[in-house]
């Protein structure tokens, strides 16, 4: 959390928010004396200029110690929430930047609890921090010192109270400490099923699985409640607790300090003044240990929150990065191999194949064969294990990956939106574009029509899409990636969600666009129908290209391609055989 701290934290507002603690505390500390000298010089004595002139003391006092703890709840208010929003700003801009090979070591649920509960861990520890760490100490050390110099005897008192607090505080905590982690762990696990329940909430209904669901979350729910209500019963025990100990502080103090004053050794004044010295002393050593629960509370969020920060990235630009060589497009990969992190099994195995601009790759095999670890290397999502990628006539690990970001234009496999209007989900793929650009690409990508029946390029986009179709968010993608102006147009089984009316029409339309065909084209798909009218279709099975031709090649004599198009032939899906 000090990492942190140090990173996020602005040195002279945590100084100020010190600073003005300290004049708090020590207003507090001084006003029990003025009220003994009030009651010991003024009202024992009837002076009523005396209690005059020490009543305005008092009340000055108080409210420079008001304004002090203004100033101090002031910055450490706004330290701890700019900080929490320079934590979250810091995670977001790393997941956005971080290769998709590191973030799959987190997974999504984690990330998100990390960038709120965690954050929000530490937000609430820091005002804490900025608070009471700078005033229970001052207090606890200056009442004990004031207390001592008014009476010494009386000190013994709650000395004793001091002892039977930290015995309890000791016992409550040593019980709440492992409950609050144990919450915390809890938590994620209850965000994991409740998220996986809101995405999979059409799954579960159509496997009738609504009631098994809602058991698994309440299994953790109730494992969340029941620790919930331990450490809460434990905490809040401490107040009542609290009040025991300084009543039974306060009665002592009282049954010795009258018999002092019976025999003179001690003012009336100072009495008073002894009891609330011991109020402070004691609620500052109960706030001390309620903080060394939350920091290590704190710590661990910290900890997981460093993760993030820390990790490197495995994919990064070169010292020194090239243009690209050529003008025209053109997409090579030479003996490429590929694994995913550390598994022993090459995803990829040896893959060539080239193209130059206007010519169309197709990439087809069964499921899980490897086409879209292989379009994922294009744009350095994950990098190749051996071999070399070019665009261009240029190494793409020469390149910067801005620069190559520039030259690639993909729609993935599952359609991304986002939430706003179609016009600005369409200015993803190309931020100068015209409104006749934008129909454009609408119109290739055969998405013109709905999108002018639903209102035309000012319709909102619901969250992931959601008010459009499979197939319509499909088409957006699609025209997004046309929009673009690039050298390698991939489309990641972009096809698939579309009847097959609309992927024919959507093909030809493509093969007439004059950008699309002054660039390299690469087309991932399950239907033979889709790839057919490629310059070269690469057959994948097992992570190995074990068939490279055309449609008319590959169907004579390759018997993976064979395999395929009979399937697709019974099922009457291919539309030219
Ligand atoms: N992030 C990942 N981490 C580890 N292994 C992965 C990862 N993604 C895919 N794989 C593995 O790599 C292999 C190829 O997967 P890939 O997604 O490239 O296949 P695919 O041909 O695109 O399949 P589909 O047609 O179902 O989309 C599979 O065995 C899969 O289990």
């Amino acid at each position: 959390m000090i990492k942190l701290a140090k990173k996020y934290l602005v040195w002279w507002a945590v100084v100020a928010a010190v600073l003005f603690m300290v004049v708090q505390v020590s207003c507090d500390l001084y006003l029990p004396t003025v009220t003994s000298n009030l009651i010991d010089k003024g009202v024992a004595q009837n002076d009523i200029n005396y209690i005059w002139t020490q009543g305005l003391k008092m009340l000055g006092v108080a409210f420079i110690g008001v304004l002090a703890a203004g100033g101090n709840i002031f910055f450490a208010a706004t330290q701890s929430q700019k900080m929490g929003k320079k934590i979250r700003s810091a995670l977001y801009r790393k997941i956005i930047y971080l290769a998709d090979q590191d973030l799959d070591k987190f997974g999504d649920a984690s990330l998100i609890t990390r960038n709120t509960n965690d954050v929000v861990q530490i937000q609430n520890v820091m005002i804490q921090v900025l608070r009471m760490m700078v005033m229970a100490p001052i207090m606890l050390v200056g009442a004990m010192v004031l207390a001592f110099v008014k009476s010494p005897h009386l000190t013994v008192v709650f000395l004793c109270a001091l002892g039977v607090l930290l015995v309890s505080v000791f016992v409550i905590m040593s019980f709440a400490g492992p409950l609050f982690k144990k919450l915390q762990g809890q938590t994620d696990r209850l965000n994991l099923v409740f998220r996986e329940g809101l995405t999979g909430v059409r799954v579960i209904r159509a496997f009738n699985r609504d009631q098994y669901e809602q058991d698994r979350f309440d299994k953790y729910n109730n494992k969340y409640a029941k620790t919930g209500i331990r450490v809460f019963m434990l905490t809040s025990l401490m107040f009542p607790l609290m009040t025991f100990i300084l009543s039974g502080t306060n009665v002592g103090i009282v049954w010795f300090g009258a018999k002092m004053i019976s025999t003179n050794s001690l003012a009336v004044g100072n009495l008073v003044s002894f009891m609330t010295y011991a109020t402070q002393i004691l609620i500052s050593f109960m706030m001390l240990s309620m903080l060394f629960v939350f920091i290590p509370r704190a710590q661990a969020s910290a900890s997981r929150i460093n993760e993030v920060l820390d990790v490197n990235d495995s994919i990064v630009d070169a010292d020194e990065t090239v243009e690209p060589k050529s003008d025209t497009a053109s997409l090579s990969f030479d003996h490429v191999d590929f694994r995913y992190g550390d598994s022993k099994k090459l995803a990829l195995q040896d893959i060539n194949f080239s193209a130059k601009a206007g010519q169309t790759v197709a990439i087809i095999g069964e499921t899980g064969s490897g086409k879209s670890s292989l379009v994922n290397l294009i744009p350095r999502l994950y990098d190749v294990s051996n071999g070399e990628i070019k665009i261009d006539d240029t190494p793409i690990k020469d390149m910067s990956q801005k620069e190559l970001h520039k030259l690639i234009s993909i729609t993935q496999q599952k359609a991304v939106l986002f939430t706003g209007t179609v016009k600005e989900n369409m200015m993803y793929g190309n931020e100068d574009a015209t409104d006749d650009e934008i129909w454009h690409a609408l119109e290739v990508a055969k998405a013109a029509d709905f999108v002018k029946e639903e209102g035309g390029l000012d319709t909102r986009v619901e969250q992931n899409g959601d008010n459009f179709s499979g197939g319509q968010k499909q088409r957006l993608a699609i025209a997004r990636t046309i929009l673009k102006n690039a050298d390698v147009y991939v489309f990641d089984d972009s096809f698939s969600a579309l009847d097959f009316k609309t992927d024919a029409e959507l093909r030809q339309a493509l093969n007439k666009d004059e950008k699309i065909q002054s660039a390299v084209t690469v087309i991932v798909a399950q239907r033979i129908s889709t790839v057919a009218d490629a310059d070269v279709i690469l057959v994948l099975n097992n992570g190995k290209v074990v068939g490279s031709g055309t449609h008319a090649e590959l169907s004579k004599d390759n018997p993976y391609y064979r395999a395929i198009l009979d399937s697709q032939i019974k099922k009457g899906d291919d539309d030219r055989a």
